[in-house]
């Protein structure tokens, strides 16, 4: 196997809060260069099974591997865009790009209608612009495996257009990404699993959501 190219692999998640079992049986492998989404309704866990990979909740038990290593805390390899905003408010968002080893003018170029942006501070931002600038910072980072916790969330139509081959095209990289936007994320995704009643389900199509009632049938 090539040394460089990593996979991440997570599976005998037991986690209980209180009484309630909420994962129990799950299977997710995320290769670099590939695209993995994790599709499920409210409370189904989404979040929760990020958090645990990032060492952030602790289950009962938990196999997180990279390379069939296990690992037991946030480690160098893995970041996280969780549901809330992580970038403190007073950074510019040249301090943001700069904090992630991110070219502006790459930004430009992608983003040529918010050039103006680059030199405010994010607390100044408006809810969407936020969101975007901290998907694209993770997007465009250096680490292998980026884990995306609803990025599509307020961004409007035309970024998230722009957003996607932007995704698709980071080929060093793995995604692990959950968006209730089910055809976006399908659309863009290599392996796609949903969540339900604590298990993960291997998802093929639209087809085989409908067949677990997650959307109705056409
Ligand atoms: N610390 C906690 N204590 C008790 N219950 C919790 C805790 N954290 C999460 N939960 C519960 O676990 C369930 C799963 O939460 P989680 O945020 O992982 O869902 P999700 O699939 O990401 O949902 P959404 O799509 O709404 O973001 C929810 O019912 C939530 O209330």
């Amino acid at each position: 196997m090539d040394p460089t190219h990593y996979t991440l692999e997570i599976d005998s998640i037991l986690l209980d809060f209180g009484r309630r079992r909420l994962l129990s049986d799950i299977y997710i492998k995320c290769g670099q260069g590939q695209i993995t989404t994790l599709i499920g309704r409210n409370g189904s866990g989404k979040s929760c099974l990020m958090q645990i990979i990032m060492g952030e909740l602790n289950p009962l038990s938990k196999s997180v591997r990279i390379n069939h290593k296990s690992i037991q805390a946030a480690h160098p390899a893995i970041n996280y865009l969780p549901q809330s905003h992580f970038v403190p408010g007073h950074l510019r968002v040249m301090d943001v790009f700069a904090d992630h080893q991110i070219s502006e003018a790459d930004f430009e170029a992608d983003f040529p209608d918010l050039t103006t942006i680059i030199q405010q501070r994010f607390n100044k931002l408006s809810g969407g612009l936020k969101r975007l600038v901290e998907v694209y910072a993770l997007i465009k980072s250096a680490a292998a495996f980026s884990l995306l916790d609803e990025p599509f969330t307020q961004i409007m139509p035309v970024h998230m257009e722009k957003i996607k081959p932007l995704i698709k095209a980071q080929k060093h990289k793995g995604f692990l990404i959950t968006d209730h936007l089910y055809r976006d994320v399908l659309e863009i995704a290599d392996t796609s699993y949903l969540l339900q009643n604590g298990k993960t389900w291997p998802v093929k199509s639209l087809e085989d959501l409908q067949s677990r009632g997650y959307i109705p049938q056409l």
